[in-house]
């Protein structure tokens, strides 16, 4: 079948990612620098008007179909909405590592927010959505606005930016990251003090760090063999909690040739940072 709709679900970046401060409810204080890149999963929506209800096309491997945030995500905007809609198969094209810091996930939420909110000619606001989204996790509300951004709080309190839209060379280290497994390290650092950026950021994201390097690095050999091989050809980071890692071009020429001379069995990917989400781009075109 032929679907209604197919739209991109980007990957983010956290270009840094200081924590500073600790919540009464255990959950930590950030300050991030979220951009988009070029690249990700991409999930395709067809209507099934004799078949209420939202399904998943296949299953993700890993995840039952109840905890998908796909499935999570169509049924909380569902709930907030009511009524007799038509049914929705949602298919998806998996390029992101699970558990890599990306934010597949989240993205996944997102699309299908906006996703849906399309289809079923909801005219739900951006405000609305991010605050359905931000139900689902930290990082959806970044991906429902679509615009790289400074997070503040866990991440909910956006302010746009415009961070240089360089290339990337990320590499995946064949490990999985438990984001709440870093989060509840004693090692970590929580003081980081607060910085201020103007909305117009611009500067050099590599002078800041990611505070979960550290202790990401110290238990996982992986993370920080690949960290340590990316960094001579310039600054290597983490991004959110892992496991991935990026390094920054200002070419595309210049990433691919770094990408070309990685080492064997190394997985990863090249892509463009970009401040407008992909999604979005679609869905201007789509108006
Ligand atoms: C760290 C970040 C940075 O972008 O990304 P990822 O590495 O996951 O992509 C995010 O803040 C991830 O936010 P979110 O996706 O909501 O985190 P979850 O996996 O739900 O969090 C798992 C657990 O980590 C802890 N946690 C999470 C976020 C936070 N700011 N403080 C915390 O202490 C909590 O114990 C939570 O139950
Ligand atoms: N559609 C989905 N895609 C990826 N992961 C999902 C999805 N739905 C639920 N999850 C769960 O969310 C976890 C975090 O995945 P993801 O957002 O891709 O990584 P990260 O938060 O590290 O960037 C996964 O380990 C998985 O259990």
């Amino acid at each position: 079948m032929i679907p209604d709709l197919i739209l991109p679900s980007p990957a983010k970046l956290n270009l840094f990612l200081h924590i500073v401060g600790r919540r009464d409810d255990g959950y930590h204080e950030l300050q991030t620098l979220f951009q988009f890149l070029d690249y990700g999963d991409e999930l395709s929506f067809t209507l099934t008007p004799g078949e209420p209800g939202v399904r998943l096309a296949e299953p993700v491997p890993g995840v039952d179909d109840e905890d998908n945030l796909i499935v999570r995500a169509a049924r909380a905007l569902l709930e907030r909405v009511g009524g007799d809609l038509p049914g929705v198969t949602i298919g998806i094209t998996k390029r992101l590592p699970m558990g890599g810091g990306l934010g597949g996930g989240s993205s996944n939420a997102a699309t299908t927010l906006l996703g849906l909110n399309h289809l079923w000619q909801l005219d739900l606001s951006t405000d609305e959505l991010a605050g359905i989204g931000l139900g689902l996790g930290a990082d959806v509300p970044v991906f429902v606005r679509g615009h790289a951004a400074f997070g503040e709080g866990v991440g909910e309190t956006l302010t746009n930016t415009n961070p240089p839209e360089d290339w990337f060379v990320v590499l995946k280290p064949g490990c999985n990251i438990n984001t709440g497994k870093i989060f509840s390290e004693q090692g970590l650092t929580r003081n980081t003090p607060r910085i201020k950026i103007a909305p117009a950021f611009e500067g050099d994201a590599s002078r800041y760090r990611n505070d979960c390097e550290d202790v990401v690095r110290k238990l996982y050999p992986e993370v920080n063999q690949s960290l340590e091989w990316l960094s001579q050809f310039g600054p290597a980071r983490l991004t959110g909690t892992g496991a991935c890692i990026f390094g920054r071009f200002p070419t595309e020429s210049a990433a691919r040739i770094i990408w070309e001379s990685k080492p064997s069995g190394v997985t990863g990917f090249v892509a463009k940072g970009v401040n407008k989400s992909p999604l979005h781009k679609k869905l201007t075109e789509l108006k």
